[in-house]
């Protein structure tokens, strides 16, 4: 047989792909992903807080039924960023500053859709020194970029953040994502691949502990923050891997937290009272160390969160 080398191509080869691709939809304080295959994210600008992955039809991250969504503080629950800042210091350029910084309580702005296809999407927020409240740009006078990037498909969700030295003067920065993970009882949840590292315990004054057991269980408060942990946390629940969390290089840290029942009742925006059952925080940043970034140089960390 003979082959036409000038053979038709079909008619309008993108409209048959075009409904099958993901798509994303703005509104006024939120962006709402979807993919033809049912999943869904959704990002309130305000901290460009992730406050919503589904998969399976099941909601995978927990946000407290008392979350504030006005702006007006930072969202419990979801996936808050925390930059430049993680905990509160009490010396150094970033001890005016609020609790976690101040990425989660800033207004971000859309940059658009980097990439869509039938199985994944990815969505841009920037935030730079500019866009920020006075207060904070005077409490931290450094000139800053940053680009946060979400990316869905089927299977995961991954964040990653680019930040960005504007300025002249070195700065330094920590940053982590403070993902709240949904499960159906931490009681039955153990995590899995922080064997050997060693934390510091915020519930023991910052003790410093080596992990002996194999995994991490929750029988009561937990803060602790796993100092330069492997690139890979298995959260297991009731025998069964539901999370597979992993870090780019330089996300070295992993802070597994949960408030259990009495820092939880203290919380005002902590919802319902036996919240804390369904959640379990196991947040991957750098924040064991400061950061050094020179004039016009960037930083590009990420994490990934599979099913
Ligand atoms: O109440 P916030 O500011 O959102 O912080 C929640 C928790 O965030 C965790 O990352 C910290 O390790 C905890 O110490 C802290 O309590």
């Amino acid at each position: 047989m003979v082959e036409r080398s000038n053979k038709p191509g079909p008619l309008n080869p993108t409209s048959s792909t075009l409904a099958d691709t993901a798509t994303f939809e703005t509104h006024s304080d939120r962006v709402k992903l979807s993919l033809p295959t049912g999943e869904t994210a959704e990002i309130l600008l305000h901290g460009a807080t992730v406050i919503s992955w589904k998969a399976g039809g099941e909601e995978k991250l927990w946000l407290s039924e008392k979350a504030v969504l006005d702006g007006s503080k930072a969202v419990r629950g979801g996936i808050p960023l925390v930059f430049p800042v993680f905990g509160k210091t009490t010396s150094g350029p970033t001890s005016a500053l609020p609790q976690h910084g101040f990425a989660r309580v800033s207004k971000w702005e859309v940059l658009g859709k980097s990439s869509a296809s039938a199985t994944s999407i990815c969505v841009d927020f920037g935030l730079g020194s500019e866009n920020v409240i006075v207060d904070f740009r005077k409490q931290w006078p450094f000139d800053f970029g940053l680009i946060y990037s979400v990316t869905l498909t089927p299977m995961s969700l991954e964040t990653k953040l680019l930040v960005r030295n504007e300025g002249n003067q070195a700065f330094d920065f920590q940053t982590l994502f403070h993902t709240y993970l949904r499960v159906a009882d931490v009681g039955n949840v153990k995590v899995l691949g922080l064997k050997g590292v060693t934390y510091r315990d915020k519930t023991q004054g910052g003790a410093e502990i080596k992990e002996e057991p194999e995994a991490v269980e929750v029988k009561g408060e937990i803060d602790r923050m796993y100092v330069q942990a492997p690139g890979e946390v298995q959260v297991e629940e009731s025998g069964k891997t539901v999370y597979t969390v992993t870090r780019t290089e330089d996300v070295k840290d992993v802070v597994v937290w949960n408030p259990w029942e009495n820092a939880s009742k203290n919380m005002g925006d902590f919802g319902p009272e036996t919240g804390y059952r369904n959640m379990i925080c196991v947040e991957a940043g750098t924040v064991s160390e400061w950061n050094t970034l020179e004039p016009q140089t960037v930083w590009e960390g990420g994490v990934t969160v599979s099913l």
